[in-house]
């Protein structure tokens, strides 16, 4: 069913559209050769800017441009807007994407994120993996000290043979709520993801960062206490799921800067505020503690 429309969703929905334009006039060139697009609400209009920013800038030649698509949808997305897609497999194989633009469904301060609200997170963070630089566009709602503040619960893909022992594996590690995701109308059963998995959702307590745990804080799971970093890996380590919707660990400059390549956490969040502006939270703001006043008061700002 269609969503309504209330002055509410126009904000949300003009915040996600401004915040994208100006994450894509930061960060992408019509030079560029390939590019990921991640999936869900937000990065329609980001699609959208870059289109804009290829009408006005064509590229030399116009084969030039080619955009790696997330899943079924993100794919539709970049073809309805007359972009040429290439599979994630079909990429020579020293290809790195320059950059890859996704949304969230919610950012902590240190940039960790949870996504797969809308099932799609393996090829996101395959995409993610292979870019660069990940940058992320998102709404105010989405803003957060810590994640699962607002957002209430992690999303892991999962073998379908495998859910019902996942589940009780999560409930062991301190997620006695977790919940195979199912489509609204119950009897059609559960959601499946691109790769004909199923979904998980799975509540923890809020969580600590990685700076909290170097404050001296335990996120090591005792009394279902975790932090992103040790929660992301011990759910990897349940034999049955293929992915955990945490994106976390380095980000795209800090893979680089170690000789590696391509990290999971986004270089930069754009955020379209509530008023109107766009905030933009950048790792290397966060790693050397230079956030400004102002960008630290609206992380902590809450959903409305
Ligand atoms: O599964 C979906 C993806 O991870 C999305 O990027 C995330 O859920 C954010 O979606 P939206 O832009 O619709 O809020």
């Amino acid at each position: 069913m269609p969503e309504e429309k209330t002055p509410d969703n126009d904000r949300i929905e003009a915040a996600k559209r401004k915040a994208a334009f100006k994450a894509v006039e930061e960060h992408f060139d019509s030079s560029m050769r390939f590019v990921g697009i991640g999936s869900g609400s937000t990065i329609v209009y980001g699609v959208e800017a870059i289109k804009t920013h290829l009408e006005k800038n064509p590229p030399a030649d116009k084969h030039m441009n080619w955009f790696v698509p997330t899943g079924w949808n993100s794919r539709k997305v970049i073809e309805q807007a007359g972009l040429l897609p290439i599979a994630f497999d079909s990429l020579p194989g020293d290809a790195m994407l320059e950059v890859c633009f996704d949304g969230a469904d919610e950012v902590d301060e240190e940039l960790n994120c949870i996504k797969g609200g809308g099932a799609c997170l393996f090829q996101e963070k395959l995409v993610a993996c292979r870019s660069k630089k990940f940058v992320c566009i998102a709404d105010y709602r989405k803003k957060q000290k810590r994640l699962l503040t607002k957002w209430p619960s992690i999303p892991i893909e999962v073998a379908p043979i495998a859910h019902a022992s996942v589940l009780r594996e999560l409930r062991i590690i301190g997620s006695p709520d977790a919940k195979l995701r199912e489509h609204s109308m119950a009897k059609t059963g559960p959601i499946q993801t691109d790769q004909s998995f199923y979904i998980i959702d799975a509540p923890f307590k809020t969580l600590l960062s990685p700076q909290d745990v170097k404050d001296g804080k335990d996120g090591s799971g005792k009394d279902g206490q975790w932090d992103v970093d040790a929660l992301a890996a011990r759910i990897k380590m349940i034999n049955g799921v293929l992915e955990v919707g945490l994106f976390h660990g380095m980000n795209g400059y800090e893979t680089q800067a170690a000789g590696l390549q391509g990290g999971q956490k986004p270089v930069a969040v754009y955020f379209g505020e509530e008023d109107g502006e766009v905030s933009v939270s950048r790792a290397e703001q966060v790693a050397d503690g230079t956030l400004d006043d102002s960008a630290r008061a609206a992380i902590g700002r809450e959903r409305s």
